[in-house]
């Protein structure tokens, strides 16, 4: 059995998402070694000099472009490998073309790492990260995505400028798919213990229905907004993949909205986000928040949108 390396990352795919994460993971010295893979390898190749050309600003560390052989230690095999949506294209639009790139993946990322984490970010994530559980073989707890911890960001830094208070001290989760879906979960919505809405009032803000139904799409959109004008994000999600890795580096048994496979009663079978315990051992429990009628429902509607979808994938197998 190969002694896995806790400071060392492998990250698949060397795109936008792929390098702004590498350059994000150096700058956090979160890592002493970063294993860079690409299908063109010159990009995975370029990307490894091109940041450690910085490292004597940084800290020391090895990043470099590698093979699946040089992942078996990786305590941590981020995923990013796949088509982005072009303008106008939904997550979901991407499920069968990057499915078939997955199939091509994982079986070579648990070939060789038997014992690592794999953290998902390629879309659509949620079905991404069901199929690379099962590509895999790897138990739940370490496979997971990204899923709305990037939307939860969102949330909070839209409602910290309405506020005028820093984002951090907000308190509040989108759950459910990253996606057209996904559900702002404002009824547990908090500003530093104190209830949101009646936060919003404090701060002389009277309107808190429409506002919050303005905020809870301007978070939906934000990826459609960012792509027609840049054709692509990605230091948002370059800076929740560290966040993420802080969580399971240092064992901060963090609470992070992770897509993970649910096991509840009503929503099984498919991975969505909501708020999880993250730490070395990656998912390590679930909290389940409290959720008004409504958005249980729209929960329930999110996980039937997303294992529709599975469903298509699984069936074609
Ligand atoms: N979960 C999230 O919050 C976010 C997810 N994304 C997703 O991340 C993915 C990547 O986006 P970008 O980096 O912008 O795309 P990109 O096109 O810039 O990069 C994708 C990379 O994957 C590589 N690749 C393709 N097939 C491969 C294979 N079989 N093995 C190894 N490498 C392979 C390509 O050569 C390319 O370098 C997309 O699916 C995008 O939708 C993007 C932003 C946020
Ligand atoms: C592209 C994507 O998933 C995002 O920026 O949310």
């Amino acid at each position: 059995m190969v002694e896995m390396n806790s400071r060392k990352a492998a990250i698949i795919g060397c795109g936008f998402v792929g390098s702004a994460s590498a350059f994000s993971l150096m700058e956090s010295h979160l890592f002493s070694e970063i294993v860079l893979i690409d299908a063109d390898k010159d990009r995975a190749e370029g990307e490894a000099l091109d940041i450690s050309h910085g490292l004597p600003f940084s800290k020391p560390m090895q990043i470099y472009a590698g093979t699946y052989q040089d992942i078996s230690d990786a305590a941590v095999v981020i995923v990013t490998a796949g088509a982005g949506q072009k303008p106008g294209e939904t997550r979901l639009d991407l499920v069968k073309k990057n499915v078939a790139i997955f199939k091509s993946i994982i079986p070579e990322v648990a070939k060789y790492n038997r014992s690592g984490i794999l953290l998902i970010v390629a879309n659509p994530v949620d079905i991404l990260t069901y199929v690379a559980k099962q590509l895999s073989g790897y138990p739940s707890n370490r496979v997971f995505g990204s899923g709305t911890v990037l939307d939860t960001a969102r949330l909070k830094y839209m409602l910290g400028e309405h506020l005028g208070v820093d984002s951090r001290s907000i308190h509040a989760f989108i759950i459910g798919e990253h996606g057209d879906s996904e559900i702002a979960a404002w009824s547990s919505a908090n500003v530093s213990g104190v209830p949101l809405f009646k936060f919003c009032n404090m701060r002389g803000h009277f309107h808190e229905e429409e506002t919050s139904r303005r905020i809870a799409e301007e978070v939906k959109n934000s990826a459609y907004e960012i792509i027609k004008r840049k054709k692509a994000t990605y230091y948002g999600i370059a800076m929740s993949v560290k966040r993420i890795c802080e969580a399971i580096v240092r064992d901060e048994k963090s609470i992070l909205p992770v897509s993970s496979i649910q096991n509840s009663e009503k929503i099984n079978g498919v991975a969505l986000s909501m708020p999880a315990i993250v730490g070395k051992h990656g998912v390590e429990g679930q909290v389940p928040i409290e959720l008004s009628d409504e958005e249980r429902a729209a929960l329930q509607r999110s996980a039937d949108t997303l294992k529709a979808v599975l469903n298509d994938v699984l069936e074609e197998e």
